[in-house]
């Protein structure tokens, strides 16, 4: 689980805070996507057809949230609203500062919230300047790290699979299954790791999204020994910052058909285990309606870890105005705006995860 909160970050840049429900009862899965699902992926009434047979009573882990900028200052008052924060007890919450605002964050937020980075070597610490280790990590008191952003996929370059050019030969080998290689020694040091996946818009457009999402799911399956510190974080990359939410039923079948896909190709257990949180445009006002998918266990955020959750009422109010100098200037009725400021949108929307629980 990761937080990395926005208040971690400064503008421009998308913090994350991820939610993570605390872990759950094993479950029968009934379920299974056949090939024709693929075909049918883009149907309306989808939901019904990948819902899983799930309970929630399932927990989750399910809040990340970092930044990949910020300053001292805006970071103080992000941890300070986090230690204040009233989080319920059953949601796993980690945040993902910038690593140089890790230890910062580490002496003065709560234990209540542990710490992940955004990023971390494939390997042994050793001569690869500007990289961070996770020998490092571990020291000053990380517990998580975030691998396979799509940012970190699609900007910076990273991929699963071998590059088609390799920088020397000490490289050769790390850049085979790059990601699923850091996931794989990040959890042979003691680090959980949250795995990110998910499709670019063109590939959902082209009906590629499971086909994407399972490829990237291989990659961490062939590497890693075992998936009981994994988080999967569904993230749609056309989602991310952008404002543009999956539909609560375009996420559930993505996690739905991940779980699936967990099922037969690892075994049923880390299928039913494996908490699968959804990022992308998750703020306050969306949250609860995810959060009752069956199979969406928790949030990546980004942005909203940075906001106060605010609730507008807009009230309309018909009311003949009889005084006079109202009257005369024309106003019948009397619109009344309240925004009424709740508290940190994180919390909202970790308090969401539970809410789902709850309510199963
Ligand atoms: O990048 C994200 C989480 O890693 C998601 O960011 P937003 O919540 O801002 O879309």
């Amino acid at each position: 689980m990761a937080v990395a909160s926005t208040s971690l970050v400064s503008q421009g840049s998308r913090p994350q805070f991820s939610g993570l429900r605390r872990s759950c009862s094993k479950q029968d899965h009934s379920l299974s996507l056949s090939a024709a699902a693929h075909s049918l992926f883009q149907n309306v009434d989808s939901q019904l057809r990948f819902s899983s047979s799930r309970r929630g009573s399932r927990g989750i882990v399910a809040m990340a949230g970092s930044g990949k900028n910020g300053t001292t200052e805006s970071i103080s008052k992000l941890v300070s609203d986090l230690n204040s924060a009233k989080l319920e007890t059953d949601v796993d919450v980690v945040v993902a500062p910038p690593f140089v605002y890790i230890d910062q964050v580490k002496n003065s937020l709560t234990d209540r919230i542990e710490i992940s980075a955004q990023n971390s070597w494939i390997g042994k610490g050793g001569a690869f300047t500007g990289e961070i280790s996770v020998e490092q990590l571990k020291d000053i008191g990380c517990k998580w790290v975030v691998l396979g952003h799509s940012e970190r996929r699609h900007v910076i370059g990273e991929d699963d699979q071998a590059r088609g050019h390799v920088f020397n030969t000490r490289l050769t080998n790390f850049h085979l299954q790059f990601i699923g290689k850091k996931a794989a020694y990040a959890l042979s040091e003691g680090l959980g790791v949250i795995a990110c996946i998910g499709e670019l818009l063109k590939e959902r457009e082209e009906g590629k999204t499971f086909d994407v999402c399972f490829k990237q799911m291989k990659a961490f399956a062939d590497a890693v020994p075992s998936w009981d510190n994994v988080v999967v974080a569904y993230e749609p990359v056309w989602a991310i910052g952008t404002g543009k939410v999956a539909t609560p039923q375009q996420a559930q079948e993505v996690h739905v058909a991940v779980r699936d896909w967990l099922r037969k190709n690892v075994s049923e257990e880390v299928a039913s285990k494996t908490r699968i949180i959804y990022g992308g445009s998750v703020n306050g006002g969306n949250c609860a309606e995810l959060a009752k998918q069956e199979d969406i266990d928790g949030f990546l955020v980004g942005g909203a870890s940075l906001k106060y959750h605010v609730i507008s009422i807009s009230m309309s109010i018909e009311t003949r105005i009889y005084e006079k100098s109202m009257y005369k200037s024309g106003i019948g009725h009397t619109r009344l705006y309240f925004q009424n400021i709740i508290g940190p949108e994180f919390a909202t929307i970790v308090n969401s995860v539970t809410s789902k629980k709850v309510a199963a």
